[in-house]
């Protein structure tokens, strides 16, 4: 029988996400906020988002998030990770009991410093065990070029993160199992925060050594909070982990990284956001990731002066020579 799923968000990665659904063999149903996205998807391009891809028909959209959501054997979200709690509050009781719920969000909530499986939990009375976390190297504008890639596809109960694996396989998408929900939320979320800095370092005018020096210290420091919230240390080394790090923090397509370059140029905060006008999560999540940290004891300097810069408006330049000037450590620690 075919999977139906239900995408909730049809903007980059909701449109690609469904693409790779659709390709797997199941019938997808997008919700979108505009009736001309809608349409647009109706019509078999999402050209305000993905201009490049044709997609397949077995992708349709609606503005009812009802009727997106009845009868889904699969709820994937894909809405921006500070507008979530409201969305899922808003579909609410639309959402069928018993079908896993899997968020593609990468971002830590504004006050509660919430994980989005947490908010999930929270908001919407979801169990833990049909919670997926879907993260990696996952550029939307090389997914939807169905340039070959792997994902990890985690939940606390191994057979739903089967059951959502088998239903986003394709032959150039290749999702790996696992089940640690927090290692893959915190890799994801962190990530786009050390892609700030990393870009931040580009703008400057910086090379590899300094971009590689912010990938290697950014993942011990996203690590140590992992591993402060419960996480398995293996997560780090993975796709979510070192995977998506090196792919967001080197590329051009990053929407973080592109935003720090523009910070390392000079560009204010809200200069840069109103070139880019896009879903940026590291620019807010940088500040619930830093509390959360402290609440946890943790150390994460390269997230504290991203902080600097972002919400109290330092020059990227200084971050630098206030990273560099801090006491001399043993690496590993
Ligand atoms: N784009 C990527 O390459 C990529 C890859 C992996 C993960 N992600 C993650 O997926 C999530 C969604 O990212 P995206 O790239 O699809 O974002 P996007 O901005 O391209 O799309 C966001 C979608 O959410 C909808 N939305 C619903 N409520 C909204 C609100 N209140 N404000 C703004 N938009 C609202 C928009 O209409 C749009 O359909 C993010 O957490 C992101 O980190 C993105
Ligand atoms: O464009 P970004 O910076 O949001 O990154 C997109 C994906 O998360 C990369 O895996």
């Amino acid at each position: 029988m075919t999977t139906r799923v239900a995408v909730m968000g049809s903007g980059n990665w909701g449109t690609a996400f469904s693409m790779i659904l659709a390709d797997a063999g199941c019938t997808v149903t997008m919700w979108a906020r505009r009736p001309e996205v809608a349409d647009a998807v109706n019509a078999g391009c999402n050209e305000a988002y993905l201009p490049e891809l044709r997609l397949p028909p077995a992708v349709r959209a609606t503005v009812d998030a009802a009727e997106a959501l009845q009868g889904a054997d699969i709820v994937v979200l894909a809405v921006p990770s500070q507008t979530l709690r409201d969305n899922l509050v808003r579909w609410g009781g639309s959402i069928p009991g018993g079908a896993p719920v899997v968020s593609l969000l990468k971002g830590v909530e504004l006050g509660t410093t919430m994980r989005m499986s947490q908010v999930i939990a929270q908001a919407a009375g979801v169990e833990a065990e049909r919670i997926v976390v879907v993260s990696g190297p996952n550029l939307a504008h090389e997914i939807a070029l169905r340039q070959p890639a792997g994902g990890v596809v985690a939940c606390r109960d191994m057979a739903t993160a089967e059951l959502v694996a088998a239903a986003c396989a394709t032959p150039w998408f290749r999702p790996y199992t696992d089940t640690d929900v927090i290692g893959a939320e915190v890799c994801g979320a962190t990530k786009n925060v050390v892609a700030l800095a990393s870009g931040m370092a580009e703008g400057l005018g910086f090379g590899d050594n300094t971009k590689a020096t912010i990938i290697t210290r950014g993942l011990a420091e996203t690590t140590r909070l992992g591993l402060a919230l419960g996480a398995d240390p293996q997560t780090f080394m993975g796709l979510a982990g070192v995977g998506d790090l090196i792919a967001t923090c080197m590329s051009p397509l990053s929407r973080n990284h592109s935003f720090g370059v523009r910070l390392g140029r000079g560009l204010t905060v809200a200069e840069a956001t109103a070139e880019l006008r896009t879903t940026t999560e590291g620019v807010k999540s940088c500040e619930s990731i830093f509390t959360l940290a402290q609440q946890h004891d943790v150390d994460m300097p390269i997230c504290e002066q991203v902080v600097a810069v972002i919400r109290d408006g330092h020059p990227a330049r200084e971050v630098g020579p206030r990273l560099m000037s801090r006491d001399l450590k043993a690496e590993k620690r």
